[in-house]
């Protein structure tokens, strides 16, 4: 744990895990919080109590004579200081990530937006790891064409069983990545020999590591595939990037689990009634006395206290030396990035989906109404009236009282820089924003293709210590043992409502806005009489976008990307604006 993070409160209520033959603890989109929630005690751990708590699994594995699985599904990078904060980006990340002891993990597409964090990823990341990263469907081209991102599958036996499995690494039809690497539709390598030949070999399970939504057409294209060649073998795929917990069945034998995001999850999964057989052919996977094999899935929250409870420790035996090191290494690396650094407080807690948009407490809000109308401006077109627009996903997190200088990087992560169309027709203008919120228009579909996620009524995002309940004590019926309720994660998935491993009060969480529109410099009475044209402002992420919504709305070609000048200093990230807007307005006492 971080010397500035807390412990959860003591006195919740832990649903326990069920140990299988075959068992699994999954991460994906760590996104750069290695160090922890620091200021959310419910997941205050960080990667070295994870990896303290990995070591104590794979030991009462061994004790019980079965097998342990560790699994992390990509995302690794972005939306936190410890990644963003260092030049490179990424310094430290990749030495942190090191000890991380996984047997089996693959790339998301945020490995991929920016050439140098895939090219870093592919030289430096991959080698470590060896064969045990897998990129099915990726390529990268490092001068000399196109080669594989990273090792294609992995066929191995695990340590106490001798299972044999052929495992996977799979990213969704990702298309907003770099051009120096190329992501092939799931679909196509489906067909590829190299695919066809690996699942027709006789193993004991396929495990698919897929940076992918586990409710979507790949997922279960992947599926489809695996199972037409062995009808009979088990399936057990690892899915990411809705940042949700979730579940899906698909089949007897074959489901997928979904971790959260940010550190504040690690999936817990278990596979009982596989018994390996001597001869291999084509039914080796045996139910225990005739009894189907069983499926078990866990949610655990990010904390000590729970990888305690789980890893039958205490506070005295948990940590292991090489979990110390990395929470030591961390603490140093933030240090020396200087991220606990105060930059300003909060006039209050503002929210990206606890609070409904619009309204006083939601980040999407204040940003539209008071940050951006203030930050974003040429000087020379300062009384230009403008609409700016910014990508809803391009913001990350809640803001909390205390906005530190890792606070910028958490909200903000992306280096996105403010381009402008000129003098744009009011009419042209003004329906834009419909046109970005039409779920039918071309740019969400592209946006959903790209991952785009709009809100989504499964995912529930957990909440700050602030929020948590008034104790509730709930006496229990057989004894004088009571628990303490706090809000946080209440899962529904395909196995029902019993995943989390504590047990929460629910929550509320509301739709973000797909894009969000601020307007500044508007002339005083510009409701009766519009200005005849305004400036358009925009992320350059965006930029695509916005030339194909206003060619729809006037109905011709007229603009493309190219065309778009920058609207202000390359250097004037959002990130940065939002640091000096913090510095200047927002005073020192928390
Ligand atoms: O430069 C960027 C890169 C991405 N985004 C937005 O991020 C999300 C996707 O993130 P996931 O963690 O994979 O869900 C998506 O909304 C992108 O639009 C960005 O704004 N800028």
């Amino acid at each position: 744990i971080q010397p500035s993070a807390q412990n959860p409160l003591d006195g919740q209520e832990f649903r326990d895990l069920e140990w299988g033959d075959l068992n699994f603890l999954h991460t994906t989109d760590q996104h750069g919080w290695h160090a922890g929630h620091l200021e959310e005690s419910q997941y205050s751990a960080d990667l070295g109590d994870y990896i303290s708590f990995i070591s104590h699994m794979r030991r009462r594995a061994k004790e019980k004579g079965v097998d342990l699985l560790v699994i992390d599904t990509g995302d690794r990078v972005e939306g936190n200081g410890l990644y963003d904060a260092s030049e490179p980006k990424g310094l430290y990340t990749r030495r942190i990530l090191e000890p991380f002891d996984v047997d089996i993990i693959t790339t998301g597409n945020h490995e991929l937006y920016n050439g140098t964090t895939a090219l870093h990823e592919h030289t430096q990341t991959i080698p470590f790891f060896g064969d045990r990263y897998l990129s099915s469907n990726i390529d990268i081209d490092m001068g000399n064409g196109w080669e594989p991102m990273a090792n294609r599958s992995l066929r191995f036996q695990t340590e106490n069983l001798g299972l044999d499995i052929m495992a996977f690494g799979f990213l969704f039809n990702f298309t907003g990545n770099f051009k120096n690497t190329r992501v092939k539709p799931v679909a196509t390598v489906l067909e590829e020999e190299w695919f066809q030949k690996a699942i027709r070999e006789p193993v004991d399970l396929f495990l698919v590591a897929a940076h992918i939504d586990v409710h979507t057409l790949e997922l279960q294209q992947i599926h489809d595939a695996i199972r037409q060649q062995n009808p009979e073998t088990p399936i057990q795929i690892f899915g990411g990037h809705s940042h949700i917990r979730d579940f899906v069945e698909f089949d007897s034998k074959s489901t997928a689990l979904e971790s959260g995001r940010y550190c504040e999850t690690a999936g817990f999964l278990s596979l009982d009634g596989l018994v390996p057989k001597d001869e291999k052919d084509t039914s080796f996977v045996k139910p225990k006395d005739g009894a189907p094999m069983k499926t078990f899935r866990r949610y655990l929250d990010f904390n000590r206290a729970g990888f305690q409870h789980h890893s039958n420790t205490t506070e005295d035996s948990f940590d292991t030396d090489a979990g110390l090191k990395v929470s030591k290494d961390i603490a140093l690396y933030r240090q020396s990035l200087d991220l606990n650094r105060l930059i300003g407080c909060a006039p209050r807690e503002y929210t990206l989906s606890r609070d409904p948009y619009p309204s006083a407490g939601n980040w999407y809000s204040y940003l539209g109404e008071v940050l951006l109308p203030k930050m974003v401006v040429n000087k020379t077109r300062a009384e230009v009236p403008r609409m700016i627009f910014i990508n809803g996903g391009s913001q990350r997190f809640d803001i909390f009282k205390r906005f530190t200088y890792d606070t910028t990087f958490i909200v903000s992560p992306f280096t996105s820089r403010f381009m402008y169309a000129a003098d744009i027709p009011w009419e042209v203008a003004t329906r834009l924003l419909g046109y970005f919120n039409d779920d039918a228009s071309p740019y969400s579909v592209e946006m959903q293709a790209k991952g785009e996620h709009w809100a989504s009524a499964s995912s529930n995002q957990p909440l700050p210590e602030s929020m948590m309940l008034p104790v509730n004590q709930i006496p229990l019926a057989r004894g004088r043992q009571k628990w303490r309720k706090t809000i946080g994660y209440t899962t529904e998935d395909a196995f029902g409502k019993q995943g989390d491993d504590v047990v929460h009060q629910a929550f509320q969480k509301f739709d973000t806005p797909k894009v969000l529109q601020a307007n500044a410099s508007f002339p005083v009475g510009w409701e009766a009489k519009p200005p005849q044209t305004v400036d358009v402002v925009f992320f350059d992420f965006i930029a695509a976008n916005v030339a194909d919504g206003m060619n729809r709305i006037v109905g011709e070609k007229k603009w493309k990307k190219e065309d778009f000048g920058y609207y202000m200093s390359r250097e004037d990230t959002l990130t940065k604006l939002m640091l000096e807007f913090v510095q200047e307005e927002w005073g020192k006492e928390c």
